[in-house]
């Protein structure tokens, strides 16, 4: 079973994005995380079954110390921001830096991921999506822009943890590892 951790600012679209990946589902109404929650998702890479065991972190300030102690272990870090609000862009290299902290140097895929892009005009998208492939590179991730609300589970949406990235991970035996090594990260985005 593999582990990911999704964080980022609150309101930023983190459980819609796990909704929708693992329920294919999406829900309108705001309901804070609490702490963390998880979803366990299977599906199978190369013919092989594989588990990955998704985290749901919390954005509010007054969850973060019970969030950040489910950090250790991800393989996969999913750095979430909204695309309405540049903000949250910038916040996420935070996110990152602490996710990063309680895991081993070099151990984790790391994704940025931009939400809500359903809310934008084609060209505010683009601008958006220029700033935040610029933050890709420094965070040595691969970059997706998305939408919970419209895009559909396998084809449009789901994204990190669907095609590209999981790929990586080995389904075989006890704890998949990184097949590729976290230096091979592209910057990509998706419309959904
Ligand atoms: N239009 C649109 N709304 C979205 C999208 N993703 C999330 N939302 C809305 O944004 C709000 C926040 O979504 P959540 O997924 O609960 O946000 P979160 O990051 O998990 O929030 P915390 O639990 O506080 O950290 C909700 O009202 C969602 O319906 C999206 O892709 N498009």
């Amino acid at each position: 079973m593999s582990k990911a951790v999704v964080v980022g600012d609150l309101n930023v679209g983190k459980t819609c994005l796990i909704n929708r990946f693992c329920k294919d589902a999406f829900d309108r109404d705001y309901k804070a995380t609490i702490g963390v929650d998880f979803e366990i998702e299977r599906f199978e890479l190369s013919g092989l079954p594989f588990s990955l065991q998704i985290w749901d972190t919390a954005g509010q300030e007054k969850f973060k110390c019970i969030a950040s102690a489910y950090y250790r272990g991800a393989q996969v870090i999913v750095t979430v921001f909204d695309m309405t609000d540049i903000l949250t862009l910038e916040h996420t290299k935070q996110w990152l830096m602490e996710a990063l902290n309680e895991n081993e140097p070099n151990s984790c895929f790391i994704f940025l991921v931009g939400t809500k892009r359903d809310l934008l005009s084609p060209d505010e998208c683009q601008r958006t999506e220029r700033d935040a492939v610029k933050m890709a590179a420094e965070m040595n991730a691969e970059f997706w822009s998305v939408s919970s609300k419209t895009g559909r589970k396998r084809a449009a949406v789901l994204l990190p943890c669907g095609r590209s990235g999981f790929r990586r991970l080995r389904p075989e035996g006890h704890g998949a590892r990184l097949q590729n090594g976290a230096d091979r990260r592209r910057r990509r985005s998706q419309s959904g």
